[in-house]
């Protein structure tokens, strides 16, 4: 049962709950002793003032008697307040450290839980949205576990004892006391549910606002070179105003608060010194009654308005729980099957293979058939939004297939260690993307223990080690946000280093060569032949002078293949291979 029973959604972390229960009992305790001991300075105080009294009335008529009480009761008041002092400070660092070792425990669940996820999940869910639930729900959650299980502790106590004292002095002074309480409980709760409501709105628009400056920074060449600064002055400057007063709104709600409590308090204080006072008359309780009274209600009101906020922390915690477990309870439609270790040569067949992205239920392969021999080469054509990139994105089991099969080395692709189909395969997409971090971590991303001398090996395969020399930090330059801006060649150069040092069984480049020029193209190209031998090669591209050493050419329209064979099986057949061909070789003459 978690700790508030009637929400479902934090019933999740009961695990936590039963992970850290020492600490949490420890910290249950420690409040005990601290309330428990701040609650003996009222009584000490009601004790010191009726023994003064009692001596102006002539109760007592020994002063020194009166003075060592005084003395007494003013060294315990002292000892108590300082040891209460010390075990809220126990208090704080058992119940909200324990908070935090759970906020650092979940967080690292749902960031595993976001590398099993496949494509099809980042797709479907914006990445704003990823980084909310693991930062800001988060966050919410923790509120649970710190503030609300502390202060609602805290309240127990401190309501359990105060009360029964309180009852034990003078019943009917009890009652007009606590008459005020539960209106400041409700308000307090109403209140605090304007300012959620609020403060998401205020969070809404702030996220807007980070969104639309982020985009406008990234962009920015693109901002200045369309001269369009103003507009993005004017769009942001719309958002923050709408932001200016969503923030007005909330922090009248917030101006409430205090003043509502302290309203409130001010009624029960009124209550006691009225009532109190009418029953000192009356002779039935002593004048320090009324202060323990007093100081009881000061120490009960904060507890008691704690309850209102503590409920929509609650509420909070469970609304974010709810977000993050349905990413955490999300299975990945890719999932590895096979437990045992698969050996892969890199033999690749596609039978009949149709697939569908769900998303745009755009069918992008349609019933394809294709062959590739181990240590063989194969050239993908095909127009732009032909296939190409989902062929290869089916080789690495990015997504699986609706009907047909993908086999490597005779196996369904299925039926493979997932991790060692990944780990077999050199991947170099389409889109370069480098880390923010050193050239060599880059390159090295693909073999976390490679030698100097083969990050170099590498390096100079891709063509780029010229490049990297020239750098004042050479291997070391950073790139990325606030490194070195590379060109767009120069990062595709560094992706397939990053590929080729892995060494893997199948090299897949994805139009990787669509930034440098035919050149430099071909000088790569030469130095693919010779590291890519015994590996399965598959080069996706638009020009032929990429394609025209693979072993085997397949021209993609539309998700099926309209033309198969070698190059010069190809170059003498009517069809798009030929035309692309000479309108390349005319281009090239011009
Ligand atoms: N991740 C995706 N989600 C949904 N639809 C997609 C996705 N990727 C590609 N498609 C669609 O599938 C079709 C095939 O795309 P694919 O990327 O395989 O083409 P391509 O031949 O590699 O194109 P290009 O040469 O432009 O890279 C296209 O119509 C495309 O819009």
């Amino acid at each position: 049962m978690p700790f508030f029973p009637f929400m479902k959604a934090l019933k999740y972390l009961n695990k936590y709950f039963s992970k850290y229960k020492y600490r949490l009992l420890i910290g249950i305790f420690i409040t005990f002793c601290s309330k428990y001991l701040a609650l003996q300075i009222p009584q000490l105080i009601s004790k010191s003032l009726d023994a003064a009294q009692d001596y102006k009335n002539g109760i007592i008529t020994d002063l020194t008697i009166v003075k060592s009480d005084l003395l007494n009761n003013i060294l315990l008041i002292i000892g108590a307040a300082l040891l209460s002092g010390f075990f809220t400070f126990l208090m704080r660092q058992t119940i909200i450290v324990t908070s935090r070792l759970i906020e650092f425990d979940l967080k690292n669940e749902i960031y595993q839980q976001y590398q099993r996820l496949s494509l099809n999940f980042y797709k479907k869910n914006k990445t704003g949205d990823l980084m909310n639930r693991i930062s800001e729900d988060v966050s919410k959650v923790r509120m649970y576990f710190g503030p609300a299980i502390m202060y609602t502790m805290n309240m127990l106590v401190l309501f359990i004892v105060a009360i029964i004292k309180m009852y034990n002095i003078d019943t009917t002074l009890t009652n007009y006391t606590l008459l005020p309480l539960p209106v400041l409980s409700i308000s307090i709760y109403l209140l605090s549910r304007v300012i959620n409501k609020r403060s998401m709105i205020v969070q809404q628009y702030l996220s807007k606002l980070t969104a639309n400056a982020q985009e406008t920074f990234s962009g920015i060449s693109i901002l200045k070179s369309y001269g369009i600064e103003k507009n993005a002055i004017v769009e942001f400057g719309n958002l923050s105003e709408t932001s200016k007063e969503k923030n007005i709104d909330l922090f009248k709600a917030q101006a409430l608060f205090f003043p509502l409590m302290i309203l409130l308090i001010g009624l029960s204080n009124i209550l006691v010194i009225y009532i109190g006072g009418l029953r000192y008359i009356a002779g039935e309780i002593s004048i320090g009654v009324i202060a323990e009274f007093i100081m009881y209600v000061n120490m009960l009101t904060w507890p008691v308005a704690v309850v209102g906020w503590v409920t929509s922390i609650v509420q909070q915690a469970e609304a974010s729980q709810e977000r993050i477990n349905e990413f955490l309870k999300h299975e990945p439609e890719i999932k590895n099957l096979i437990e045992t270790p698969s050996t892969i040569h890199g033999a690749i067949e596609f039978k009949n293979v149709t697939f569908t992205y769900d998303d745009t239920n755009i069918t992008a392969l349609k019933n394809l058939s294709f062959k590739i021999k181990q240590g063989e080469t194969l050239a993908i054509l095909g127009n732009t939004g032909s296939g190409k990139s989902t062929i290869l994105n089916l080789i690495a089991r990015l997504y699986d297939v609706d009907s047909g099969e993908v086999l490597i080395d005779g196996k369904n692709i299925k039926s493979i260690n997932l991790d060692d189909l990944r780990q077999s395969i050199g991947f170099v997409p389409q889109e370069a993307f480098l880390f923010s971090d050193t050239i060599k971590n880059n390159i090295k991303f693909g073999d976390d223990n490679a030698s100097d001398d083969k990050i170099v090996q590498a390096a100079k395969d891709a063509y780029i080690h010229h490049n990297i020399i020239d750098f004042n930090k050479g291997y070391d330059t950073y790139v990325g946000e606030r490194g070195v801006t590379l060109s767009g060649g120069q990062k595709q150069r560094i992706s397939i280093a990053r590929a080729l040092i892995k060494e893997p069984k199948i090299l897949i480049f994805d139009d990787c060569l669509s930034a440098v020029d035919t050149e430099t193209e071909e000088i790569i190209l030469n130095n693919l032949y010779k590291v890519s031998l015994n590996k399965t090669t598959i080069i996706v591209s638009h020009r032929v002078s990429s394609v025209k050493n693979a072993d085997k050419i397949i021209v993609i329209e539309n998700g099926t293949i309209i033309q198969q064979g070698s190059h010069n099986e190809l170059v003498n057949k009517p069809g798009y291979y030929k035309e692309l061909y000479n309108q390349q070789l005319l281009e090239k003459e011009l």
